[in-house]
């Protein structure tokens, strides 16, 4: 059995933890305090995706448009990306393309993906402020249409008393029970939650568990996807302990089934997000 390297980088109070598995980062630290979310029975052995951190889904997510795809989550999560040149405010960088995939150019067309984690000076943000990058490419002379999703975890004290601000008034699809809906005020947590909003919340989402304020600045996505398991579920999913439900939420940027995205021939979209904690008393 092997054990997946882990890349560290470790400045100015954050500390980031990443793996060229599915180029997850996984771990983000501020002063000591997790910001994302890593479940304490992660699985680090390269046989499955990494349940914490950033997962990347492409290029389809969930069981994708149609619901007859497998593995869940698209193809890149599980792929051992190459290492790329870092730019600009960059930690890490990485790529893979649709021939280092088995199956993909089949499935969707030619792709190629850079994928990259920088840590930036914030503004009123406790410590730095991280950004993350997903640029898809179309090589080809016909448009490439794909799902894709930065599947984060965020840390929250107690996901029962944090709320998701910044969707109200937003139409979601929700997956618990098939219906549509309009988001009403803040989005808080009483049960299993599984919601696909259809906006890119490009104004901002901000995750309030009472204690810190998580600010997220979405960018080129046309969605966004708030998952929690709650209990029952959680318990039947191996890499999360039985509690660790209470501990995470899932705002997710991203692109998916009639929102996904269409890359023109020969063009580049990206899909990014900014992360920053905030002392409750700014906002
Ligand atoms: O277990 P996975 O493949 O990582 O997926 C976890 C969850 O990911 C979310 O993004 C989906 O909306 C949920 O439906 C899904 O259960």
């Amino acid at each position: 059995m092997t054990t997946l390297t882990p890349r560290v980088h470790d400045a100015d109070g954050s500390r980031l933890v990443a793996y060229d598995l599915g180029a997850t980062l996984a771990e983000w630290d501020l002063d000591g305090e997790p910001v994302l979310w890593l479940s304490d029975r992660a699985v680090l052995d390269g046989s499955a995706p990494l349940r914490g951190g950033i997962p990347i889904c492409f290029p389809w997510f969930a069981a994708g448009p149609e619901g007859d795809r497998s593995p869940s989550h698209g193809l890149v999560r599980t792929a051992t990306w190459r290492s790329a040149e870092p730019a600009d405010e960059e930690v890490w960088a990485w790529e893979v393309g649709s021939a280092d995939v088995s199956g993909a150019e089949r499935l969707t067309g030619p792709f190629e993906l850079r994928y990259a984690v920088g840590l930036r000076p914030g503004r009123e943000a406790m410590g730095r402020e991280l950004l993350v990058a997903l640029a898809v490419t179309n090589p080809a002379d016909a448009p490439l249409t794909v799902e894709a999703a930065l599947h984060t975890y965020l840390a929250v004290e107690d996901v029962r008393a944090t709320r998701v601000l910044g969707l109200d008034g937003v139409e979601y699809y929700d997956k618990v029970d098939g219906v549509r809906r309009v988001q009403r005020g803040p989005l808080t947590f009483t049960g299993e939650t599984d919601r696909v909003y259809d906006s890119g919340a490009e104004a901002g989402i901000v995750v309030d568990d009472g204690s810190r304020q998580l600010h997220l600045r979405p960018a080129g996505a046309t969605q966004a996807v708030v998952w929690n398991p709650w209990a029952e579920r959680c318990a039947e999913v191996a890499d999360l302990a039985d509690d660790a439900w209470q501990r995470f939420v899932c705002v997710e940027t991203a692109a998916t089934a009639h929102r996904s995205l269409t890359v023109p021939p020969g063009g580049t979209s990206t899909l990014s997000c900014t992360f920053a904690a905030r002392p409750r008393s700014t906002t």
